[in-house]
């Protein structure tokens, strides 16, 4: 069984408002992507990293993350899609995985993931079927409508869903081809299995590993990198 990391690193980066996509972006004085393959290429359980880039940043890729050449686990690049989801189907087909390898599903702009979580995340999927790390909610969510509120959903219930997000290959694969062919679109891996009635591990991680969306993230990320970060 081998093990493979899969990011998606295709998005426009709308939110942050930035000229160049998020991914690009500099911290700590090297692009976010680069502290991201820096952790899985680091990591003595990942055989193979697919990373999935517009064909039209595949250029400048190579020239601001890759010229380093330190990404020896790092597959062909892979075309991105025009969402998430298709970018990560995208990287699922072209992953050539066996059906019982575990895909670590992560995204690109998560730069303060903490390897130390991978072996319990890694043990999940493969016991359950499929895994998601995440926190616990701190503050009190509200459901709103029309500027009203609803609902205030029992905060013991709710959690942050993070990446990685681990599967056996089969699992993922099919669950992706299958939200394709019935038209589903989810904002994450994890709710395509949990669609056909398959269960999903939740594995507590930390909060440190934010998902870099907005200005005030890069902030909080240079802000958590000059205090050490996650490095491995
Ligand atoms: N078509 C897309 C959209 C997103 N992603 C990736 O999925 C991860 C999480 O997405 P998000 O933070 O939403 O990134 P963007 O789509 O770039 O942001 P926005 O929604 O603000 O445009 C990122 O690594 C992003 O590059 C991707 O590979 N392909
Ligand atoms: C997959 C994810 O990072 C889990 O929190 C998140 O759902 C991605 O959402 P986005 O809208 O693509 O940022």
């Amino acid at each position: 069984m081998a093990v493979l990391a899969l990011i998606p690193a295709a998005g426009i980066g709308r939110r942050m408002g930035a000229d160049v996509s998020k991914q690009f972006l500099t911290l700590a004085g090297r692009p976010i992507l680069a502290h991201t393959l820096d952790i899985f290429q680091s990591s003595s359980l990942v055989d193979a990293i697919i990373l999935v880039v517009p064909r039209q940043e595949q250029d400048l890729c190579r020239r601001q993350v890759l010229a380093s050449g330190r990404y020896s686990k790092l597959r062909p690049l892979v075309d991105g899609g025009a969402e998430r989801q298709d970018s990560v189907r995208n990287g699922l087909r072209a992953s050539g995985a066996a059906a019982d390898d575990i895909v670590l599903i992560h995204d690109g702009v998560r730069p303060l993931f903490d390897p130390g979580h991978l072996p319990e995340l890694i043990d999940a999927a493969e016991t359950t079927g499929a895994a998601v790390l995440g926190v616990p909610v701190k503050d009190t969510v509200k459901r709103v409508a029309a500027g009203r509120v609803t609902e205030t959903p029992p905060r013991s219930d709710l959690w942050l869903t993070q990446t990685p997000q681990a599967f056996p290959f089969a699992v993922i694969a099919e669950a992706h081809e299958k939200a394709l062919t019935e038209g589903f679109a989810g904002t994450d891996d994890a709710s395509l299995v949990e669609r056909l009635g398959r269960p999903v591990a939740m594995v507590e991680g930390d909060y440190r590993n934010l998902k870099i969306t907005t200005p005030e993230d890069l902030l909080v990320a240079e802000a958590l990198m000059d205090r050490g970060g996650n490095r491995p």
